[in-house]
């Protein structure tokens, strides 16, 4: 290539390189002028470069510092909320005796990783820290339940908690304390972003969950509001401006996050309600995406649940920090509330609409309604068909699943509690969490698809000390889940009928796409034990 065929600023170069090369063979005075040409171009040159330099270490150094005032600011934030928990004086100085029994007493089992070893919180008299707007809120409660007792320590101290206890045992007051204390200790600032999230499957459970909190956020300047599903959006997108808790359904929630109606990065109290079926194939996509939106740094997880299969326990870990498994009533094994008396009929599948009316008849006084029955069905046309057979047969029923509208399930629900309908034919979209007053027997007319269904359903009666009555109705088609029933039966101590052990003692227990299926052998020794909640 010759020097007229390069681009011009080669061509500079090359010119300036031959003046160097034949420097010596030009006038002095033109070399002294060429000289000091070509060292001003150096000078020229590196100037630029470490100009270049110079701006990019700028740069640099910028993206660090910030990238550290970020973390630093995450760091002081998570540093800045008040987390630390002490425990009451009074109640360290009771005696190591003292707390043995009661950790004894209700088979409390706590897994801590942490190894704090907090002393459970067995009087309202110990709970430390707690801001004095919520030193009003347990006035109706003579003591914490074991779950709260044992779980508080631990909450109140910003632990990640698993808490595994009966049905109608207290867990919602158990995560919903802790949750407005850490509120009211840790005010929001500018921030117009929920700090709390409650998640819950059903809808009722959602509104439920609502009411404990508007009750426990009454005397705060908190607000507090509730996101499901199967009702217009515009109203729910206005009241949860501002909100400080959310108590959601998956789908709304989801919903509201993506088209922005819904902040929830900062939340740094999320609350896993009926957590194992929250983990479930069906909502566990929904959830993981929910648990994406979440900056995570300053995350308090909870998981709370009366059935905890080894399936779901894996992907739990994944959400949670060195969480502390809180356990009441060895509940390990999958077991049902002592306070339920459980009576198992094996049925022949055509005749369980007629034992139904028998049965309705042994327990529902249409004079008393009082005394409520909840009748649970699998499927939702064999809910509605029911429940026209019962008018039909002159009773006072109404009905609650999925082919029903939000309007007719609400006006239903208030219908059975209130005691205007003494009996609430149901799906198990009412299986978990519901609390209802007076519950007094729960019938089974077709048995759920899982013995940890069965357990949430019969748990809608015996609740908060009182007892209760669950009836089933056992058919050969459920034959494959006769172990885990009998195994459920053993654990509380209640009769288990020759016909339901023909149907085999071993049972091949719930599989998981992820964890598989397994086996298990029914313990036929093991033994009982009652849980006091006064
Ligand atoms: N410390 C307490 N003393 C007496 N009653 C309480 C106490 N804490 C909560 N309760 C009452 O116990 C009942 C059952 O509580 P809750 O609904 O939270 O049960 P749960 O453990 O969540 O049940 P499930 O597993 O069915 O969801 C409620 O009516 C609640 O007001």
């Amino acid at each position: 290539m010759t020097s007229s065929q390069l681009p011009d600023s080669h061509k500079k170069r090359k010119i300036t390189d031959l003046d160097q090369q034949n420097i010596d063979s030009i006038d002095p005075a033109e070399r002294k002028a060429l000289k000091k040409k070509l060292k001003k171009e150096k000078k020229d040159k590196k100037d630029k470069k470490d100009k270049k330099d110079k701006s990019e270490k700028k740069h640099k150094k910028d993206k660090k510092e910030k990238k550290e005032n970020k973390h630093k600011k995450l760091n002081n934030e998570i540093n800045d909320l008040k987390t630390g928990y002490n425990t009451h004086k009074d109640l360290l100085a009771l005696p190591q005796s003292d707390i043995d029994l009661f950790l004894k007493e209700n088979e409390v089992e706590v897994k801590d990783p942490t190894e704090l070893n907090l002393r459970p919180i067995i009087s309202f008299d110990y709970l430390e820290g707690l801001d004095k707007k919520l030193q009003n809120v347990f006035i109706n409660f003579k003591k914490p339940s074991p779950i709260q007792a044992v779980s508080w320590p631990y909450l109140f101290n910003s632990n990640d908690v698993v808490g595994i206890a009966e049905t109608g045992s207290g867990k919602t007051f158990a995560f919903a304390l802790p949750a407005v204390n850490h509120l009211l200790l840790n005010p929001p600032t500018t921030s117009d972003k929920p700090q709390v999230l409650v998640i819950s499957p059903t809808r009722e459970l959602a509104l439920q969950i609502f009411d404990t909190f508007k009750s426990l956020t009454k005397n705060t300047p908190l607000k507090c509001s509730c996101v499901y599903g199967g009702v217009q959006k515009y109203e729910q997108r206005e009241t949860v401006k501002n909100s400080n808790i959310i108590v959601a359904t998956v789908g709304r929630l989801l919903d509201f996050i993506e088209e922005g109606s819904i902040d929830v990065s900062q939340i740094s109290y999320m609350v896993l309600d009926e957590a194992d079926r929250m983990l479930e194939k069906g909502f566990d996509e929904d959830i993981k995406k929910i648990f994406g939106f979440i900056k995570s740094e300053i995350r308090q997880t909870l998981m709370f649940t009366a059935t905890w299969p080894m399936e779901v326990r894996k992907i739990a870990s994944t959400y949670m920090k060195s969480p502390v498994k809180v356990s009441i009533g060895n509940r390990d094994e999958l077991s049902a509330n002592k306070s339920i008396t459980q009576i198992v009929e094996v049925v022949d599948q055509f005749s369980k609409e007629k034992k139904l009316l028998q049965l309705l008849k042994q327990y529902s006084t249409s004079k008393n309604n009082e005394q409520k029955v909840l009748i649970f069905a699998l499927y939702k046309k064999e809910a509605s068909r029911v429940e026209r057979n019962l008018i039909r047969n002159g009773y006072n029923v109404v009905a609650i699943h999925g082919d029903l509208s939000q309007q007719q399930r609400t006006s239903a629900l208030d219908s059975f509690k209130s005691g205007h309908s003494n009996i609430l034919l149901a799906t198990d979209v009412a299986a978990r969490g519901l609390d209802i007053p007076n519950v007094k027997v729960v019938i089974n007319l077709t048995f759920p698809l899982t013995v940890e269904d069965y357990v949430h359903r019969i748990g809608r009666t015996g609740r908060a000390g009182n007892t209760g009555i669950a009836h089933t109705l056992f058919t050969e088609q459920e034959k494959h889940l006769s172990g885990a029933l009998i195994n459920v039966l053993n654990g509380a101590n209640q009769p288990v009928p020759p016909e339901l052990l023909k149907f085999g003692s071993h049972t091949k227990k719930k599989a998981h796409s992820a964890y598989g299926a397994f086996f298990k052998e029914i313990d036929m020794d093991k033994k009982p034990k009652k849980i006091v909640f006064d």
